[in-house]
């Protein structure tokens, strides 16, 4: 490692390497952001967890009784077991860190590091029992299982849920805001801004839901998932029974049938789905962004901040474009994840030990952006002049209406409708009409007089279909008002 007297260094720059300096941002600048899944997915907590399932799997054993003369351990034995766990902290990573340094074997480290206190609680002679049949993945699989089910469900769902439900209340509060549509950038038959909010809340909200569903597979079942040495070792125990109880009893779902790993493949299920509900709030941040920037939405400018360090005016959408980075970031690891942890060659390799350990820093990026989307939409407001102002000027997007209504008037067998869609690209197509025009063709058009009253009083900004109702349905389904022109 290169030090301040370092010659390849520019001369009397001091070296920051050999500090406790973050390189990446989530440890560093982010580092609040993320902190909340450093207690499900640091390594530290692999490490507790891991402990946590030694322990668990000892204990099980032993209320089990698997082995001849084997009993349940007294309950004061037990709690100074659990306690082993609960007090993992700093001294205890040290401590498992400078054994590992001699193993060279994460897991075996693990087994040791309960070895060592077994003989405080009286324990020594069931040394044995510690690892008992595992191969390491028996016990990794569970301790990532863990540590990801409580990242997901205790960090990462609530945030996401909080954003949602933010978007959620802008819907609502902005269902009947009558807006612009833009197909193609063009100007296209208008909606209401909560409308399209509630779009996305709609497809968030089902995200969510296949997210909740989430099952968390975890399997402990010996070196090649035969459980021969078990069998081996005690050929009467029910082991199939043993090992589905202990898996089931750890808030898991039991896999019956494994390589030496678990295959993986609920993780895989788990990290497209979020990285699908990441693409859709990328969706949501570059559109707010568009909106942002032809004004729909003002940001409100926070008191001492600046915006551009040469242009005084500007307040830019920085809370937006820093969520679409992490979510870009957080899904570049999300699919490698997806992608990658399905396979492994023969009955294992090693590669998932590797790209296991940045789950968290996936869902940590993830967690930043929703944190940015968030603080975002807080200082947003809604420019109803400007949305107005943008439907005044766009009179042309009622030649869908009018086309439209000639039809059915020709279905119905009012005389003069023919060639509606031909005669409104003629009036519409490539420039602009205004309202007194558009007036006057349809009063020339010989409707009946209940659908040219309906077309006489349209106007771009209420020519919003069920607009108003679609948007409330992002609080639920509603039996609200009706189209009312
Ligand atoms: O129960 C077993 O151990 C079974 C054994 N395979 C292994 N299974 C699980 N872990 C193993 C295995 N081999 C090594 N290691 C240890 O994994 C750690 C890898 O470190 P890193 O690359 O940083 O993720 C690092 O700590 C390694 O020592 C087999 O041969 O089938």
């Amino acid at each position: 490692m290169p030090s301040a007297a370092d010659p390849t260094l520019p001369s009397g720059r001091r070296s920051l390497a050999a500090t406790d300096i973050a390189l990446g941002p989530l440890d560093g600048r982010y580092r609040v952001d993320a902190a909340p899944l450093v207690d499900h997915l640091s390594e530290a907590a692999l490490n507790r967890n891991r402990i946590h399932v030694e322990v668990e799997w000892f204990l099980h054993l032993t209320e089990r009784a698997v082995l001849p003369g084997l009993a349940p351990v007294s309950a004061e034995q037990r709690d100074g077991l659990r306690a082993v766990v609960a007090g993992f902290g700093t001294e205890e990573i040290a401590e498992l860190a400078a054994i590992e340094r001699e193993t060279v074997h994460d897991v075996k480290a693990v087994e040791y590091f309960i070895g060592h206190r077994l003989p405080a609680l009286g324990l020594a002679d069931l040394t044995p029992l510690v690892h008992f049949a595992c191969t390491s993945e028996d016990i990794n699989n569970l301790a990532y299982a863990l540590g990801i089910r409580d990242a997901v469900r205790d960090v990462w769902t609530p945030t996401a849920q909080r954003v949602v439900d933010q978007v959620r209340e802008l819907a609502t509060a902005n269902a009947e805001t009558p807006m612009l549509s833009r197909t193609h950038g063009q100007p296209a038959t208008p909606t209401t801004l909560g409308k399209e909010l509630a779009v996305f809340v709609h497809r968030l909200d089902r995200q969510l839901a296949r997210i909740g569903g989430q099952e968390y597979l975890g399997k402990i079942n010996g070196a090649t998932g035969t459980y021969a040495a078990h069998v081996v070792a005690a050929p009467d125990v029910d082991w199939l029974d043993v090992s589905r109880s202990f898996v089931t009893g750890l808030g898991l779902t039991w896999n019956p049938l494994t390589t030496q790993i678990e295959s993986h493949d609920w993780q895989a299920e788990l990290y497209s789905d979020v990285a699908r509900f990441n693409r859709i709030l990328h969706n949501f941040c570059t559109d707010v962004w568009s909106y942002i920037s032809i004004g729909y939405f003002k940001q409100i400018p926070v008191a001492g901040a600046t915006g551009s360090s040469t242009m005084p005016h500007k307040v830019n959408p920085i809370r937006f474009e820093n969520a679409e980075a992490n979510l870009e970031i957080a899904n570049g690891l999300l699919d490698t994840l997806a992608a990658t942890l399905v396979t492994s060659r023969w009955q294992r390799d090693l590669t998932d030990s590797s790209s296991q350990r940045n789950v968290g820093v996936a869902l940590g990026h993830g967690l930043l952006a929703l944190n940015n989307v968030a603080k975002g939409l807080r200082q947003l407001d809604v420019a109803g002049s400007v949305l107005a102002a943008d439907l005044d000027h766009n009179w042309e997007v009622l030649g869908e209406a009018i086309q439209t209504v000639m039809r059915a008037e020709a279905i119905a067998g009012v005389p003069g409708m023919d060639n509606p869609y031909e005669r409104l690209k003629e009036l519409t197509r490539g420039h602009r009409v205004d309202e007194a025009r558009l007036r006057e063709f349809v009063g020339e058009l010989g409707l009946s007089d209940g659908a040219e009253g309906r077309l006489q009083r349209l106007t771009p900004a209420s020519y919003i279909g069920l607009a108003k109702r679609l948007a409330r349905e992002a609080e639920g389904p509603t039996s609200g008002p009706e189209y009312v022109v």
